[in-house]
């Protein structure tokens, strides 16, 4: 979950870490580029004006007789501050990693809830106005809190304003006008629920958005896959391998390196099929794949050529080691074991061919394609080239 800073706490966009990052491994910078950075400087300059606002707003409104004389404003702006520095600690050291939302959202805003209330105390004629605050912090946690827990800040909200009201009907009965009272209290109420209920709608748009993407994301993985790779192997198809293979070969035209091709087919196959049947053929080829996959190098291009067919591309290798590394693979192939048919045994025979100079992709498979057929036609499960 995104942290972000909440009305109280600057959480990540506190200047200060624009020093402190290279003392503390929790303080990290984000990269000029990140996509987050423009956003986050935004919040930023959000939470400072929020802060400028209410402050400054306050000290005039004192001024002007519309918020009471007696208001602590330098505690309050100290008060303020504490606070914002205890959720930044507690959110740049790392600590609040280990909560389910390390933006401490629900914390932030119960304290922003009780800071409100107490400034609301002092407002007079312009309390009115400022109960806009709560709605103001409610907005806070539209996109990283549930529902249910909007509801409940709704409510902490509402209640806070409640016993407020109640406390001054106690203490200071003379100065307080029911009629004005009731009216405060049922407007703040008809704003948190429709901020509750437009807040939800919002984040059923965003959760449906979310899963749109998600789902275009994941369509998208599947095409590309598809476009290369071999549905039943899951090697990469003949289309790739032969694109992979020409920018191969214009890559050695450029800066002059060995290169080697390798045939393989699978011996007897047929028979294969005709016996177990085309599933467990299916399950032959897997296997090959699998032993394929895990004899080569990563540099090495494996793609299934045609049906039992495959083909393997050796960029920047010698002739012993391209042997080394069919043979191996030849053996441990002709060692694999099938659940379907405990006594099988499919053996492979490979075409190896060099590359040289003025060679196209065609003039190499054509002298790979010749020396598989001579493996197979010295009696298979060989290499030959
Ligand atoms: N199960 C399965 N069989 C396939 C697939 N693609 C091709 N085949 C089968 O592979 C077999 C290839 O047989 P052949 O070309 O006669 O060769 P072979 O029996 O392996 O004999 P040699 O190559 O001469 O050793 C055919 O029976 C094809 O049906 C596939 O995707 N799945």
């Amino acid at each position: 979950m995104p942290r972000h800073p909440g009305l109280f706490a600057l959480g990540d966009h506190w200047p200060l870490s624009l020093s402190r990052h290279s003392l503390e491994p929790g303080f990290r910078l984000l990269p000029r580029d990140h996509p987050d950075r423009a956003l986050r400087l935004r919040r930023l300059l959000m939470a400072v004006y929020s802060y400028l606002l209410m402050w400054g707003g306050l000290a005039i409104g004192t001024r002007l007789g519309a918020v009471a004389p007696d208001l602590p404003h330098l505690p309050l702006l100290l008060v303020l501050l504490a606070v914002n520095a205890v959720f930044f600690v507690i959110i740049r050291s790392g600590y609040s990693e280990r909560f389910k939302d390390p933006s401490l959202t629900v914390a932030q805003m119960l304290a922003g809830i009780a800071m409100i209330t107490l400034i609301l105390h002092y407002a007079r004629e312009l309390r009115g106005a400022l109960l806009c605050l709560y709605l103001m912090l409610m907005t806070f946690g539209v996109f990283s809190i549930h529902r249910r827990r909007q509801i409940a800040m709704a409510l902490v909200a509402q209640s806070a304003f409640t016993l407020l009201l109640i406390y001054e009907w106690l203490h200071q009965p003379a100065q307080r006008q029911f009629t004005l009272m009731f009216g405060h209290w049922g407007i703040l109420a008809l704003t948190l629920t429709w901020f509750v209920s437009m807040g939800s709608h919002i984040q059923s748009l965003q959760q449906r958005f979310r899963a749109q993407r998600e789902s275009l994301l994941q369509a998208h993985d599947r095409l590309a896959r598809i476009a290369v790779r071999d549905e039943l192997t899951g090697l990469y198809n003949r289309r790739h391998f032969l694109e992979r293979f020409d920018e191969e070969l214009s890559r050695i035209s450029r800066e002059p390196a060995p290169l080697y091709l390798a045939l393989v087919d699978l011996d007897h196959f047929k028979p294969v099929n005709d016996t177990y049947g085309h599933q467990a053929g299916d399950a032959v080829l897997q296997r090959f794949a699998n032993v394929a996959s895990h004899c080569l190098r990563r540099t090495d291009v494996l793609a299934r050529y045609g049906g039992e067919e495959f083909a393997i591309l050796f960029p920047r290798s010698h002739h012993e080691a391209c042997l080394a590394a069919i043979t191996r693979l030849r053996e441990r192939f002709a060692e694999a074991r099938y659940a379907f048919a405990p006594d099988l045994r499919v053996t492979l025979s490979c075409g190896l061919a060099a590359y040289q100079p003025g060679d196209t992709a065609r003039t190499l498979l054509e002298r790979a394609d010749q020396a598989l057929y001579r493996a197979k036609s010295e009696g298979r499960n060989r290499v030959s080239g």
